[in-house]
């Protein structure tokens, strides 16, 4: 049997924001698909709990249509549908005053035994509301956990800040950080590829490995976040947690186990070896975009400072960096990071290029011999390409060929990709932290993006200007090729 389809012991999920984007769009269609797959068991319950005033029917209402929108009819089965609706229940309460809250205690009363998950998708301002209140409200049972989403705070000191907050309530073991990028399937299966396979780890150095690039393109735009937004850009929304995460996946040791403190342990080694960057070289090696007005997905858009309304506005809504590690294995291999919105298309990939060969037998007449490339690519169509040279076949003379061993998910096979929040959602149940960020990776990755932000700050570093539909500003083209290399493009 699949550890997919294993079920799990009733909980009562308590989602606040049960009514908000996250909710309707990732949370409520992930655990019907836990349930489609047999994996919720009797009498589960998920509680909205947010201050609109709703009845228990009316949020089952709610529910229904988000499930219309945010899944596929073929696996909305009438039944599932009707058993999921009957685990909803809704309370009206407030977060930052005590309306509410003896409505939850009572409901919760008839569960005390169960597994207990919170679940914050709130902003994240009143995180410290919402615990003081589980715990002056008595909600805290052994099985209970609370699960937060980012943004984990704004700068290291908030970010300290936020962590005291939950940490004053819950012990870091009850605390599940998101980082949805570490739910999805090629990410973890990058450790499966590095870890099961006796093949690459000898290679996986920098006598072998020339560079590592890590793209996540996005072809959206603000999506009506532009408050949010704004006050992020593309570091703090994308770098600080997802890249970073992945990035930590392709550098770190291997750990003694899968369990969440080996994982984790050898993460944070990496990130506190990161090189600094600071003022003195942040110009010459990160690159802020802004997108204009142009082309996405076959029709026009708006530019940034369009879909902010006419602000006036510096925030990066693209960036590329190089960054570098210092430790034995790493140093002097360049990690390209890059990730924006408004770009050609959205592809996230993380391509591995290896050393050229260190002299070649072959006369100009065979072609080029071009450097092997390992490409994990995480969206759309997820799979691993390792692109090797071959002889062209036929009698002829000696013709190379750059061909890639070419594993597609969809095309190897027959199960559906569960979505990151699917698998992430019962991690907490299960109580497994191996997905989730601990307390100081979270502060060690600000303690990188920090002077970063600062360079950017005191230098007033540019965001320079890129048409939307494109790969990004010339400058980041500018960053790999004084290197002598280029940007991988999906293939
Ligand atoms: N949407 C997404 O895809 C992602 C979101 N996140 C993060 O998740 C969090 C939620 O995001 P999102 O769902 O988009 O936000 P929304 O603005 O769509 O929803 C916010 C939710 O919070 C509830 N809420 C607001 N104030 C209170 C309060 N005082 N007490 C109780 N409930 C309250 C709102 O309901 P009501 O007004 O009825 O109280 C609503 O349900 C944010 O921190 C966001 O950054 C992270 C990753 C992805
Ligand atoms: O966390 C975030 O991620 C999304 C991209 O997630 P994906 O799973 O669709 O790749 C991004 O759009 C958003 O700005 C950011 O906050």
């Amino acid at each position: 049997m699949s550890s997919q389809i294993i079920p799990v012991d009733p909980f009562d999920y308590i989602v606040f924001g049960g009514t908000g984007d996250l909710a309707e769009r990732k949370l409520l269609p992930a655990l019907f698909h836990r349930q489609l797959a047999g994996q919720l068991t009797d009498p589960t319950r998920i509680i909205g709990a947010s201050r609109s005033e709703m009845s228990d029917e009316e949020y089952r209402d709610y529910a229904r249509k988000a499930l219309e929108e945010h899944v596929k009819e073929e696996e909305r089965d009438a039944e599932h549908v009707k058993k999921f609706l009957s685990r909803l229940y809704y309370v009206s309460i407030d977060a930052t005053s005590t309306r509410g809250w003896d409505t939850l205690k009572a409901l919760l009363a008839e569960g005390e035994d169960r597994v207990r998950a919170f679940y914050l998708a709130v902003r994240p301002s009143i995180f410290g509301d919402i615990a003081t209140h589980i715990r002056d409200n008595g909600l805290i049972t052994e099985k209970t956990r609370i699960v937060v989403e980012k943004p984990i705070g704004r700068d290291l000191k908030s970010a300290e800040e936020l962590n005291n907050t939950i940490g004053e309530v819950f012990t870091e073991d009850q605390i599940f950080r998101i980082d949805h990028y570490l739910g999805k399937e090629t990410v973890q299966n990058l450790m499966a590829l590095r870890f099961a396979n006796a093949l690459y780890e000898p290679l996986w150095n920098s006598a072998h490995i020339d560079h590592v690039q890590i793209t996540v393109a996005e072809s959206v735009g603000l999506e009506g976040r532009a408050d949010y937004y704004d006050r992020a850009g593309a570091l703090r929304d994308m770098v600080q947690n997802h890249i970073l995460q992945l990035l930590c996946l392709v550098a770190m040791e291997a750990p003694s186990s899968m369990e969440a403190e080996s994982v984790r342990d050898e993460k944070l080694k990496v990130l506190r070896s990161l090189k600094p960057i600071t003022a003195n070289n942040a110009d010459e090696v990160t690159v802020r975009g802004q997108y204009k007005a142009g082309a996405s997905s076959g029709g026009p858009v708006k530019g940034y400072l369009e879909e902010l309304e006419g602000g006036v506005s510096n925030t990066e809504t693209f960036v590329a960096l190089k960054a570098e590690i210092n430790n034995w294995r790493w140093a002097g291999v360049p990690f390209y990071l890059r990730t924006g919105k408004r770009l050609a298309t959205r592809m996230s990939e993380i391509a591995i290029t290896f050393k050229p060969i260190p002299h070649s037998i072959f006369d100009e007449t065979a072609g080029k011999v071009i450097a092997n490339q390992l490409v994990i690519r995480l969206q759309p169509d997820e799979g691993v390409k390792q692109w090797l040279m071959i002889k062209d076949p036929g009698p002829g003379g000696m013709r190379l060929r750059h061909v890639p061993l070419d594993m597609s998910f969809a095309g190897s096979f027959e199960e559906r990709n569960p979505d990151a929040y699917e698998r992430l959602l019962l991690d907490v149940i299960r109580s497994n932290q191996t997905l989730f960020m601990r307390r100081d990776e979270v502060e060690a990755a600000w303690k990188w993006v920090d002077p970063i932000l600062s360079a950017w700050e005191s230098t007033n570093q540019k965001a320079h200007a890129y048409t939307a539909g494109t790969w990004g500003p010339s400058q980041a083209i500018a960053l790999i090729e004084r290197d002598g290399r280029t940007w991988h493009e999906s293939d």
